[in-house]
């Protein structure tokens, strides 16, 4: 069955019956190997063909198609066609030529892109691969066509009938008939990188990194011979899960449960640039952590969409809520926030706050939201479009101090019968990194019983990049522990070439966040310290300056380099030692190249870090740490 990365359920209410009929046969009858798109913008011109399908062995082929009947064709020739409608004759392009153009416009943007290219050869400087375009007759029988002059402007061979498309037909025909439509063939396949390179090219908005979440290219004027200096070597697109996940959301309630670094959040971004050209309606987006609701700010501004699109942490918005409809807060004392969010639920049932403002709603790591808050958001919905999207991850909750999920989603009004989806594969770490993170945790994390409407715990799998094995490191005491963290750090920003930003350090309690504060100052390190709502509120992930934070504001975060540090006040006494192990978990989970594990005493989870073979053992001088306090 071939993957169609348009999902149909989302656009068969949209399709003609003609293309409802034709897309279920590529459905059908096409082979896993072939990924089918439909009707999406494509390439720098942003031209739509009707379907767009690629094979790692036929190629690229783009296809226009009409449900035109013989007799409503009045005229047609090269260019144009004249139909025959209810209003009147009407003129309209040949869907042959509008295909031939995409195609071209197309076949001239991949052919910027040396790697996609034919290096020796007759083929040489041409695409590495076949291309072809065609139109799809759903109404007219080959007979038909051949019984008229059609042939002179539609070529028999770029043309599929009714008859080759019916529920009798054998798929082998049916697949000659889009066979017929290349005019070469080529002996090698497409590799997974290529087929990647041109995902990244037909649509920008699937693409990650610099320039990802565009849904449309900056110019389309821009020049071709400029933008091909710039391509990158590695392009590095949404797996063909993440895309067929995130083309199909669309109404309705849905929840993505995806292991840490599995990418709901860069999900959630291409839902939100998507829904903010679509909606009226604001768009609210909320989680839990103060600093992960910067870091969405700064993506929402960095895609144009902040006016928008509406990022809070939880707490954030009920107080928002109050301010603006002009309800009065709560005095601060004893358990502000719980009165806090009853004040807004009192609120909103006595109709003094609205529901459904929103045009949608996405709650980013859903696992730490309690049921009357996920109850008090769901209604906040807009019942006309009652978009709602959780993403979720059982293993990183580590708010909620009871049971997590220990209710039914459609008991708090999130109706996801059929509408969940899992995504197991870990994008953020290394391979080395991620087995590290997992194997500590994984005798902590116990299932839960699981159902479509309880969340399971998943085993994540690692993506299988390859870095650096995660350190460990012991110290004689806490302030040579500090001192030793500042002095690395100012090494690898001195001698490796690495920006402050892109590191961080995490802590568990306050008073070491202090004392590793102190130490990077007297340094002489820049250093942002999350220390208060305000400045984790300031958070923005490009200041240069390295992030200290603790390891609950870490959560939804990413950097190259986590030093984690004061692991021997881990866990304290009388602490629960599975909520802190999965702590220690969401931190390990942060690091997109290097984990550093300190400690200056021994504790049950640095017992445990060391046991797992998987940690190098340690030999003086020869790490990428540098030896200090000789
Ligand atoms: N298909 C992919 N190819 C390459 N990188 C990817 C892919 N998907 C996600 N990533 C990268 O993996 C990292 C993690 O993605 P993201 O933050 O969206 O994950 P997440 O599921 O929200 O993680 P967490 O729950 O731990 O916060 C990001 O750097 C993202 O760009």
């Amino acid at each position: 069955m071939a993957q169609l990365l348009t999902p149909l359920h989302g656009y068969l209410s949209k399709m003609q019956a003609g293309e409802k009929r034709f897309a279920k046969r590529l459905e059908q009858w096409l082979e896993d190997d072939y990924l089918c798109w439909y009707d999406l913008p494509v390439g720098k011109r942003q031209r739509y063909a009707d379907f767009i399908i690629v094979h790692p062995l036929r190629g690229l082929l783009l296809l226009e198609v009409k449900d035109w009947k013989l007799d409503t064709i009045h005229s047609i020739d090269k260019q144009f066609a004249t139909l025959l409608t209810s209003n009147g004759l009407k003129q309209v392009f040949n869907p042959l030529e509008q295909a031939r153009q995409c195609a071209y416009q197309l076949v001239n943007q991949l052919e910027q892109d040396p790697q996609l290219l034919s290096h020796t050869g007759k083929y040489r400087g041409k695409l590495a691969f076949p291309y072809g375009y065609g139109v799809v007759l759903t109404n007219i029988t080959r007979e038909q066509f051949e019984a008229t002059d059609l042939n002179e402007v539609l070529p028999w061979n770029r043309v599929l009938c009714k008859d080759e498309m019916l529920e009798s037909t054998a798929p082998e025909d049916f697949q000659q008939c889009l066979w017929n439509m290349f005019e070469y063939q080529f002996p090698k396949p497409l590799t997974l990188p290529m087929l990647d390179r041109i995902r990244w090219h037909l649509f920008p908005e699937i693409r990650i990194g610099a320039t990802q979440g565009c849904l449309f290219e900056d110019s389309a004027e821009s020049s071709e011979a400029d933008s091909s200096s710039l391509l990158p070597d590695i392009m590095k697109v949404m797996d063909m899960q993440q895309e067929q996940l995130a083309r199909s959301l669309g109404t309705g309630h849905r929840v993505i449960h995806g292991v840490a670094g599995s990418g709901k959040t860069l999900i959630l971004g291409f839902r939100c640039l998507y829904l903010a050209s679509l909606l009226h309606k604001p768009i609210l987006v909320l989680c839990y952590n103060i600093a992960l609701a910067a870091r969405l700010r700064v993506l929402m501004q960095e895609q144009g969409i902040a006016d928008r699109v509406n990022v809070y942490h939880f707490h954030d918005w009920c107080a928002e809520l109050l301010r603006h409809h002009h309800v009065d807060p709560p005095a601060y004392g004893a358990d502000y926030l719980g009165t806090l969010v009853q004040t807004v639920i009192q609120a909103v049932a006595s109709g003094h706050i609205p529901r459904g403002q929103y045009g949608a709603v996405m709650i980013d790591e859903g696992h730490d939201f309690q049921p009357d808050w996920l109850k008090l958001v769901s209604g906040m919905v807009d019942p006309e479009t009652d978009s709602l999207l959780l993403l979720y991850d059982d293993a990183q909750s580590i708010y909620n101090k009871d049971k997590v999920l220990d209710f039914s989603l459609s008991s708090v009004g999130i109706n996801v019968r059929g509408r969940t989806t899992v995504l197991k594969l870990n994008y953020r770490n290394t391979d080395e990194v991620f087995s590290f993170a997992h194997h500590f945790a994984r005798s902590y994390l116990q299932a839960l019983d699981s159902d479509e409407d309880h969340i399971p715990l998943l085993t994540p799998q690692s993506a299988g990049r390859h870095g650096l094995e995660p350190e460990l490191r012991h110290f004689d005491s806490f302030s040579k522990e500090t001192r030793t963290i500042a002095h690395w750090l100012q090494h690898w920003h001195d001698n490796r070439n690495m920006a402050w930003s892109e590191m961080c350090v995490v802590y568990r309690h306050t008073p070491q966040g202090r004392q590793l504060h102190e130490a990077l100052q007297a340094a002489a390190i820049p250093c942002q310290w999350l220390d208060s709502t305000k400045t984790k509120k300031q958070f923005n992930p490009h200041d240069d300056s390295v992030k200290l934070m603790t390891m609950h504001s870490s959560k939804g975060l990413e950097f190259p380099l986590v030093v984690i540090a004061g692991l021997g006040f881990m866990p304290e006494e009388g602490q629960d030692v599975q909520a802190e192990a999965k702590l220690l978990y969401v931190a390990m989970t942060r690091s997109t190249e290097k984990l550093l594990l300190t400690y200056h005493q021994e504790t049950v989870f640095t017992r445990l870090m060391q046991g797992l073979d998987i940690l190098p053992s340690l030999k003086e001088g020869d790490s990428y740490c540098i030896q200090l306090d000789s």
